[in-house]
């Protein structure tokens, strides 16, 4: 079964630039009104312009959110309610890659990214008078494999990845459809930014090839309207790598029952 884009609103965090901008181009090309929502707030603007010019105005906010700030995340909601009347579909983007500073990074990519989920439920589930919708996270490649230079980014990927499946288990009753997406590198600053040199398995060598095979941000903007078109997979973590047919990731059943 297909869900219907058109005419729904979309959040999407950490979207100034890089795959989350990426995915608010999509989304307003399949006819989507877009919240495009960063710290950024100089570069959130220009790219809110950019669009604007592109599909209308009245098509497309900024508003100004960091994810890890409670009053900023509730603000984020009950602004684009305020300004499109209702959010079907949020994209939780928002997501750093820094060992050095990792309490900061799990505060980003775990905390901010779950409280968000909350928030939708909370504004979207049918139990709370909601009309239902769509939430799609950004995991990784990292959050289904073993990384010997970010063991913090790889455990904080791990955890949108299970969180995300738990989230399934009550979907019947919220009629909230929850997936993640899984990609391999991908050409933007946090990737180019990667620099794990002197390890022992992860060689500068083994990053340059890794850097030479990098997916580009339309391929998970492809992937991110794939999974919120497609109906019949909640749960599911959607892999999105250069090595193999893009495919949701069958994890293998631990119960025996
Ligand atoms: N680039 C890659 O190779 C891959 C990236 N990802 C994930 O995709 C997501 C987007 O990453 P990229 O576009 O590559 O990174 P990016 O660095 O190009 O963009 C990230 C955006 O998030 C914003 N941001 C940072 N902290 C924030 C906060 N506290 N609140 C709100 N916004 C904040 C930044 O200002 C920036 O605009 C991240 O969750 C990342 O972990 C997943 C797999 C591969
Ligand atoms: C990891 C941070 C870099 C970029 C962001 C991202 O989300 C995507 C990363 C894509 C590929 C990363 C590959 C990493 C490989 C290394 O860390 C190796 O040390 C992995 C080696 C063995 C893994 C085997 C296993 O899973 O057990």
């Amino acid at each position: 079964m297909t869900y219907d884009i058109k005419g729904k609103t979309a959040i999407v965090t950490g979207s100034a630039r890089g795959i989350g901008k990426c995915i608010c181009s999509d989304l307003l090309k399949k006819g989507a009104n877009v919240v495009v929502s960063d710290t950024a707030e100089d570069v959130g603007n220009e790219t809110t312009a950019e669009f604007q010019k592109e599909f209308g105005e009245s098509r497309v906010v900024f508003i100004r959110c960091n994810v890890t700030k409670e009053e900023d995340l509730q603000n984020l909601y009950s602004k684009a309610i305020a300004t499109f009347g209702y959010v079907d579909i949020v994209v939780n983007n928002a997501g750093i890659l820094n060992e050095e500073n990792w309490k900061l990074m799990m505060e980003i990519n775990v905390t901010g990214l779950i409280r968000s989920c909350q928030l939708a439920l909370d504004n979207m589930s049918t139990k709370n008078k909601g009309k239902g919708g769509v939430v799609v996270n950004l995991a990784s490649v990292a959050g289904l494999m073993a990384g010997e230079g970010s063991k913090v980014y790889h455990a904080s990927k791990h955890a949108v990845y299970g969180y995300t499946r738990s989230q399934y288990l009550t979907q019947g009753t919220d009629n909230v459809r929850f997936n993640c997406v899984c990609p391999f590198l991908v050409d933007t600053a946090l990737a180019q930014d990667w620099d794990n040199s002197n390890r022992t398995f992860l060689t500068s060598d083994l990053i340059e090839k890794l850097k030479a095979h990098m997916l580009k941000t339309e391929d998970i903007a492809e992937a991110v309207i794939f999974l919120i078109e497609d109906e019949s997979n909640a749960g599911k973590a959607y892999l999105v790598t250069p090595f193999q047919k893009w495919d949701y990731y069958e994890q293998p059943s631990v119960l025996p029952f």
